[in-house]
Formats: C-alpha cells, structure tokens, sequence
C-alpha cells in the first residue's frame, strides 16, 4: 500500500516565539512525500539529495498517523511499518516552513496509504504533523501557525498555545522570497529575546485580525530581526512600495508582497545579496493527496 501528498511552504505574518500568536501564509515551493506500509513494524526515512538531515520529524509523523489510524484501516498497528521519502524544493531550515511542509505531507501521504484519504479532517491531520514536530524537538511553539497555512493554503491566524484556529482567510498574493546562503533552526532561536518584544507582537496580531497583513508583516519583520539579531536592510531595500516585508519565521529568508511590477524591482535589488530570490504566488489550495 503506497501513498503521497504534496505540501506547500509558507511565509510569515506573526511570529508566534514572542507570545504563542502566530500568523503564516502558504507559497508555491513544494515538498512531496511518498511512503509505503510494510509489515514488519519498522518506520524509517530519506530526504531526497540530503541523506544527512534529521529524519525524526517524518518518521515520528509516519508512526503517530499509523499508530492512531492502522486499525480503522483494519491492521494491526504493531505490525505496520513503513518507509517515507521526501522531496522538496523548500530550503531547509531557511525560515520557510520546511518542517511543516513535510510534516503535513507525509502525515496525508501515510493516511493515503492506509486508505484514509478522507477520514480525517484536514485540520486534524494538521495537529497531528504539530505533535509530531513538538516529539521530534523541531519547534519551539508547535509552529500551528505554519502548519494550519500549509495544510490549508492562504493565510491563518492561530494560537499555537492551543493549537486553534483564529482566522483562514483565501489571499491571492504576489510574494518575493530572498534566502540568504545559511540555516537558522527553529529550536536554537532565542525564545527569550522573543518574548521580549511580546508588545510588538501584540499590534502585529491586532493588525493581522483586521486584514492589514501587509503592514502587520513589516511589524514583525523589523521586531523579530531586532530580537533574533538579523538584519533589517533587506526590509528597508524593499519599503516603501512593497504592501509588506518581513523577516519569515526564525530566519534568515525575508519575504516581501505586493505588486508584481513592485516586487521585480526589489528582486533586482536583493539578488545583488549573496543567496536566492525567487518570485512567487500565494496558494489557496494546500495540502493534497495525490
Ligand atoms: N524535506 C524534509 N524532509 C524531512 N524532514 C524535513 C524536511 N525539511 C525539513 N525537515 C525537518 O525540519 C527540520 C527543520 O525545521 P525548522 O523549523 O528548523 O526549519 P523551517 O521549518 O524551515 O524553519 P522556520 O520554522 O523558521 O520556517 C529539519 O531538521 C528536519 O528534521
Ligand atoms: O517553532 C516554532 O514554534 C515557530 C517557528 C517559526 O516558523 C515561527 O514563524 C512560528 O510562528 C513558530
């Protein structure tokens, strides 16, 4: 039994290290998982092209999935294993949501295979890449936030501290994505230095929840780079015509909407910066099975 899924990466509104508020919205960079079920009760992983990155996060979404849906299928949950591949064009580490993206993909890829498709909701699958990330030590927060973006497409407004859903709004965007040429994981950021700019964060989600994500995203951009010491001047570079500019999660790729005509002129500017910019859209469609 075989199954994939395919899911998006996301860019930030919200930070959610500062006070569990959290905002994203999907892009189209993909990340595609396979797995297939086997019966000897063992589950391990590949990245395609990294065979040194941690797999724990998609083995550990693999084995939550199988061990709380194997018997709905009609099996026996201690005899299912499985092997997971996962192929993605969303940089690692880079700020992007990678983790969420995979979570979510192999989690729906996993029910696939069990012939569940449909016996889930999609924000449940969503919760259950969430404590898969939270067991694998990915995420400070659980990162609701990413995850709810890429599993639902447009853009989501979450409290991570209770994994809930506060708004999910359809957005048809233009998004820039510069990413500097380095990793920043998400559980070595400084939660504390987050937490201090808990009062900026707090107009971010006032902005957020009355649809000025533009400006609620150059908030957060110029607040958390302050917080998790990155630099500002690609926001600057890109202000004043673009409708927002942040730094996206815990860095270090910034993202920029607006205009496509507004956005190709910021491109010009940030591929003069070591790294790749790369011109996309919004997505409405998230997380599928394919
Ligand atoms: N394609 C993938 N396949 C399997 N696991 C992945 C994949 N991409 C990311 N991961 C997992 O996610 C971890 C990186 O998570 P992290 O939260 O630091 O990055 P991110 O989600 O890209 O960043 P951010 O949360 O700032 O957007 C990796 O160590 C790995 O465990
Ligand atoms: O690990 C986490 O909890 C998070 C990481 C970043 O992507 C943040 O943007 C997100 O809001 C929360």
């Amino acid at each position: 039994m075989d199954g994939r899924a395919v899911a998006p990466a996301a860019g930030t509104v919200l930070n959610a290290l500062a006070t569990g508020t959290g905002s994203a919205f999907a892009i189209d960079l993909e990340t595609t998982a396979t797995v297939k079920l086997t019966d000897d009760g063992e589950v391990d992983a590949e990245i395609a092209g990294q065979p040194d990155a941690d797999t724990t996060l998609v083995e550990r979404c693999a084995e939550l999935t199988i061990a709380e849906h194997a018997d709905a299928a009609g099996l026996d949950e201690t005899a299912v294993g499985a092997r997971v591949e996962t192929n993605s064009d969303v940089p690692m580490a880079s700020g992007l949501k990678s983790s969420s993206a995979a979570a979510n993909a192999t989690v729906l890829a996993t029910l696939d295979a069990l012939e569940l498709g449909d016996a889930l909701e999609r924000i449940d699958a969503c919760r259950l890449g969430v404590q898969a990330a939270r067991d694998a030590g990915v995420t400070v927060t659980g990162a609701f936030d990413d995850a709810s973006a890429s599993m639902l497409g447009g853009v989501t407004i979450t409290d991570n501290m209770a994994d809930e859903l506060l708004a999910h709004e359809e957005v048809d965007w233009h998004a820039l994505v510069y990413t500097p040429p380095e990793q920043s994981f998400s559980a070595d950021a400084d939660v504390s230095a987050c937490e201090r700019i808990a009062p900026m964060a707090d107009l971010v989600a006032e902005l957020a929840l009355d649809g000025r994500y533009g400006e609620a995203m150059t908030v957060n951009g110029f607040a958390f780079c302050g917080a998790l010491g990155f630099s500002a001047d690609p926001m600057v570079e890109a202000l004043p015509d673009v409708d927002g500019v942040s730094l996206s999660g815990t860095g270090p790729s910034y993202v920029a909407v607006g205009d496509r005509r507004t956005l190709e002129t910021v491109q010009d500017r940030w591929t003069e910066r070591d790294g790749t910019t790369r011109l996309l859209q919004t997505r409405t469609d998230g997380t599928q099975i394919q």
